[in-house]
């Protein structure tokens, strides 16, 4: 089995009310625990790299890594570029082997988020590969005081289908109030579900994509409080609400910030218990086990992408 792109995964999971995981890689333990909780649960997978990644992983590593992984499951597996800055880093991308890339210039006004989002669409799709863009800003939404600043960060359903009419991207990245990292809320968590209704109303069957989408369990982070860390007050998108998402048009889940904090909390705890240990294995072993179990339950409980192959 080859790479793949997304086109058919979204195509199944936006008829189905399912959703793909899309899960931030970075080294060879995060790979494998993604992908044994994947074979185990039957699940296609999207594996993304960011620039990030890229620059802390030589990309020729993680590629193969990826290739690696295919051959050990046989699962479909879209290998994409997260975040992408530019139409040269998507470019490359593109010639490097990736099956599916994001183009964000969400942080450009319209009409240059369009005129970039389109160069890359006519780029990739000209090398059978699929293309994600961003319209609204994930960052700091949560700290928009008024309606007016809101509506100004969160994706406008009109601009939605002008964009992806004039762009002719595979899925779009949108703002309903999600945000990176482990401190998403303050207050109640809380998801603009009407203004996701109004964007899928309109675009009619376009895949959504949603960022920042971790849970943020208080499993893991009291786990690393418990074991030296200091994670005050991290809170996430509750599992409910994703559930709800994947029901409402948004075929891929992003999740980095759950990966992040099972490996940390695993290995902290194995540290912390065992102080006289220096064989790396001894921690990154039970780091990619924790990281196996969440996704699995992921996959299984909240984005339902199981027995698929
Ligand atoms: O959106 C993401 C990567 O693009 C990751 O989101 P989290 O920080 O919620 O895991
Ligand atoms: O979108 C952000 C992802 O969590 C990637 O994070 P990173 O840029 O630190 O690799
Ligand atoms: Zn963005
Ligand atoms: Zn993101």
């Amino acid at each position: 089995m080859p790479l793949v792109t997304s086109k058919d995964l979204f195509e199944k999971a936006y008829k189905k009310d399912y959703a793909i995981g899309a899960f931030n890689v970075n080294n060879m333990e995060i790979i494998q625990g993604i992908v044994d909780a994947a074979k185990e649960e039957r699940s296609p997978l999207i594996l993304q790299v960011s620039a990030g990644a890229r620059k802390y992983a030589n990309p020729v590593y993680l590629k193969k890594l990826v290739e690696a992984a295919i051959e050990d499951s046989g699962l479909p597996i879209v290998l994409h570029l997260d975040h992408g800055e530019s139409f040269e880093v998507c470019k490359q991308c593109v010639d490097d082997g990736f099956t599916s890339v994001m183009i964000d210039a969400s942080h450009h006004p319209l009409a240059e988020n369009i005129a970039i989002t389109k160069k890359v669409v006519e780029y990739a799709h000209a090398h059978g590969v699929v293309v994600e863009a961003e319209l609204g800003r994930l960052a700091g939404i949560e700290d928009a005081v008024n309606v007016s600043e809101k509506d100004a960060a969160f994706t406008n359903p009109d601009e939605a289908l002008e964009f992806v009419e004039k762009t002719g991207v595979d899925s779009l990245a949108i703002a309903i109030g999600t945000s990176h990292g482990a401190y998403k809320f303050s207050g109640e968590p809380k998801l603009d579900f009407d203004r996701l209704k109004e964007i899928d109303h309109k675009l009619k069957g376009t895949p959504l994509v949603l960022h920042g989408a971790s849970t943020v369990s208080a499993e893991f982070v009291d786990l690393c409080n418990q074991h030296g860390g200091t994670i005050p007050g991290a809170q996430g998108v509750p599992e409910e609400m994703i559930r709800k998402a994947a029901s409402m048009g948004v075929c891929k889940v992003n999740i980095d910030t759950d990966l992040r904090l099972a490996m940390t909390a695993a290995i902290r705890r194995e540290l912390y218990e065992n102080p006289s240990n220096f064989d790396p294995r001894k921690y990154l072993g039970p780091g990619r086990e924790a990281i196996k179990r969440m996704v699995q339950h992921k996959l299984a409980n909240v984005l339902g992408s199981t027995n698929l192959v």
